[in-house]
């Protein structure tokens, strides 16, 4: 791929940018809000003219609602030799194409399974794919050109391709990232009017399954209703586990003891049935075929900690292959997780004693 235009310049329009732009491809940034595409350039991510000839591939990262509407703009000006998106739900996209009267050959639908509860270009990094899947769902019209565009992408960005069909698709992320999403809102809606004494008492729990509340909510409604069936199917299944447990619940508060016994014994089995969904959620460490041990170290809330204990590890060679902060907000120091390879374990260890930094038995992540 030599050349590449972007339309919809903001998280996942500017990041596609940057990776491409790194990797020497020539981009060029189209956006409607006009701030937008700004930021985007000058952020490195390409240029602000009209490409002067047709490019390789368009990447429309405008929101799932607008993608027919701009492909059909974009086929009609001859923008491209093939197109791609990458809106979070794939079948309704795929029938306003058809309706605007898109070219269904020129066309792959896309969507990288990466991204942040952050909107705009000034979120945007050029790595936020790497290693991350990114779904293509070709129709039976894809052209092979087309694909081989959307695969080179793909690569380019770091990413790992899996091709499904648009149904499929968003039946599984209906499952792993739209109604998880709709139910962090729900949790969080609780707190918007909670008192102030009970937030405070919270802890990295409460962030880490809230965090993707902070989402866009125009962007989500619009996701949310692009996929509305499968999440409401999603939602039904959370429901009747959530009837299950308040059940549960309320048996302990009676003084039949067998009922009691029998509730807890459901309770426990949702939690293991918890853990085993859980064990099953694919990240870096059980997608790589290396085995990761989890080094915890204490770490002082001061300026240049963070990158003193990552320079020296990285000075002694060892790759920090994923790293977990946790913040202590009644200490002045927090929790950081350095994930390393099993043969690194004795140098890390033996680095953090010479240099004074107070670590814990490592864990084992595989
Ligand atoms: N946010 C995520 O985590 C995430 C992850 C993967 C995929 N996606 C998908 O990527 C797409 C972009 O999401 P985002 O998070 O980058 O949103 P964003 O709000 O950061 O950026 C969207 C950009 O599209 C522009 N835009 C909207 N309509 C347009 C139009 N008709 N013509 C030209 N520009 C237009 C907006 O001005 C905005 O700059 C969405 O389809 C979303 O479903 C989002
Ligand atoms: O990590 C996040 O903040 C995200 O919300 C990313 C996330 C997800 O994993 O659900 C959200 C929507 C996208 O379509 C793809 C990825």
């Amino acid at each position: 791929m030599r050349s590449a235009l972007i339309v919809g310049t903001g998280l996942i329009g500017t990041s596609i940018a940057l990776a491409l732009s790194r990797s020497g491809v020539t981009v060029y940034l189209d956006d409607r809000d006009t701030t937008a595409v700004r930021t985007a350039e000058a952020l490195g991510a390409g240029y602000l003219e009209p490409p002067p000839a047709r490019v390789d591939l368009a990447v429309l990262a405008v929101p799932p609602a607008h993608v027919g509407a701009v492909l059909a703009d974009c086929q009609r000006k001859g923008l491209a030799r093939a197109y791609t998106d990458a809106a979070s739900v794939k079948a309704r996209p795929h029938d306003e194409i058809r309706a605007a009267g898109g070219d269904p050959g020129s066309y792959v639908g896309g969507h990288p399974l990466a991204g942040a509860e952050r909107s705009g270009p000034l979120a945007a990094r050029a790595d936020l794919f790497e290693g991350r899947p990114w779904v293509l769902t070709p129709s039976p019209q894809t052209d092979r050109a087309t694909l081989n565009q959307g695969l080179e992408l793909i690569s380019l960005c770091g990413g790992v391709p899996i091709l499904m069909d648009t149904d499929a698709h968003d039946r599984a992320v209906a499952l792993t990232s739209h109604a998880p999403h709709l139910v962090a809102s729900m949790m969080a809606a609780r707190l918007e009017e909670a008192n102030s004494e009970y937030i405070r008492v919270s802890g990295q729990g409460l962030r880490d399954v809230t965090r993707i509340a902070g989402g866009d909510p125009a962007l989500w409604s619009d996701i949310l209703t692009a996929n509305a069936d499968a999440v409401a199917d999603v939602l039904e299944a959370y429901a009747a586990d959530l009837e299950q447990m308040i059940s549960v619940l309320r048996a302990q508060r009676g003084d039949d003891e067998p009922a009691r016994e029998k509730a807890s014994a459901e309770l426990e089995e949702m939690l293991r049935r918890g853990n085993r969904g859980h064990a099953r959620v694919p990240d870096k460490r059980t997608s790589l075929p290396i085995e990761f041990i989890a080094v915890p170290v204490a770490v002082p809330d001061q300026p240049g900690a963070l990158a003193r204990l990552f320079s020296a590890v990285s000075a002694a060679g060892v790759n920090i292959e994923d790293v977990h902060i946790e913040h202590s907000l009644d200490k002045p120091r927090g929790l950081v997780e350095l994930l390393v390879d099993v043969a690194s374990v004795t140098i890390v260890r033996r680095l953090l004693d010479e240099n004074g930094w107070a670590w814990q038995e490592e864990v084992p992540l595989v």
